[in-house]
């Protein structure tokens, strides 16, 4: 029941958060109202919903992540620097550990709200993606979209950042359809737990142009994961340096995948846009 709860509302570069603390008023969260709320003709409306919480198993402050059709995952990179920024102003520190399904992480502030995010390590395993079937070379997988004589996109690179992603490059992001065939792709048998699809516009060794459509939860703005995605798979095929820039519909995210530890670090802004309560529909 969450009528009456307070939450925040922030966004990172317009991928859009409903943000609940339920460190100290657990709440049993289902499906049906993280649907409700994230639709904006019947509540606040999100991208995704995100919980603050001691979850049971985990050490420390735990950030939950559940997609706009109420599936809960391991990951979001825009929602982990809000939540990072948030623990901040709690705690005063200019840095903080929270756990996720996907990996522990630790952010950094960097500037007014401005922070950095240590988004662990990637992995390529097919196993680990996951993938359905083996692949050994996880920079380009058997996925293809159009004609099966004349496709028009083939062979993307797919990594889990600590959730699967795929990523299509591309000449022109800006000339694909990703509202058609994102959905067909989130959905392709390759993926048996879905999977968030990018294209991915190289503009030089230090700069990706991408749009993503994310697994339950359609296009958005941005998708910080994704981001991190598209330039780890990019240096991998030599496209890029380890460091570049992510334009995302929403704005720019610095990212570096650090030769020393394998470990990938996001950096963008976050807003504060407001709080709410949850009406008596809640
Ligand atoms: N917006 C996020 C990713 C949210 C989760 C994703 N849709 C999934 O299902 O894995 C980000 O900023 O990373």
């Amino acid at each position: 029941m969450l009528a009456g709860r307070p939450y925040l509302k922030m966004n990172g570069l317009g991928n859009e958060f409903i943000i609940l603390d339920l460190r100290e008023e657990p709440a049993k969260l289902d499906e049906e109202a993280i649907r409700k709320a994230a639709d904006p003709k019947t509540g606040p409306g999100c991208d995704q919903f995100i919980t603050i919480e001691n979850r049971k198993g985990h050490d420390g402050v735990f950030m939950g992540v559940y997609n706009a059709d109420g599936s809960e995952v391991g990951a979001c990179g825009n929602a982990a620097r809000c939540v990072g920024w948030l623990l901040m102003e709690e705690n005063g520190e200019t840095k903080v550990d929270f756990e996720t399904l996907g990996a522990p992480l630790h952010a950094m502030r960097i500037g007014d709200k401005r922070i950095a995010v240590d988004m662990g390590e990637p992995k390529f395993g097919w196993r680990e993606i996951p993938l359905a079937e083996q692949m050994d070379d996880t920079r380009y997988v058997d996925v293809k979209l159009g004609p099966i004589d004349k496709p028009v996109l083939w062979g993307p690179a797919a990594v889990n950042v600590g959730n699967p992603h795929c990523v299509f490059f591309v000449e022109d992001a800006e000339a694909q359809a990703l509202d058609r065939f994102g959905p067909m792709i989130e959905h392709h048998p390759l993926f048996p737990e879905r999977v968030n699809v990018s294209v991915a516009q190289v503009l030089s060794k230090h700069a990706i142009r991408l749009r993503v459509w994310e697994r339950g939860a359609g296009i958005t703005k941005a998708c910080g994961t994704a981001a991190c995605a598209a330039l780890v798979s990019a240096h991998r095929r030599r496209l890029t340096a380890r460091k570049a820039t992510v334009t995302l519909d929403g704005g720019d995210l610095a990212i570096e995948w650090r030769e020393d530890d394998n470990h990938i670090i996001m950096t963008g802004p976050v807003t504060l846009e407001g709080e709410g309560r949850f009406s008596d529909d809640f």
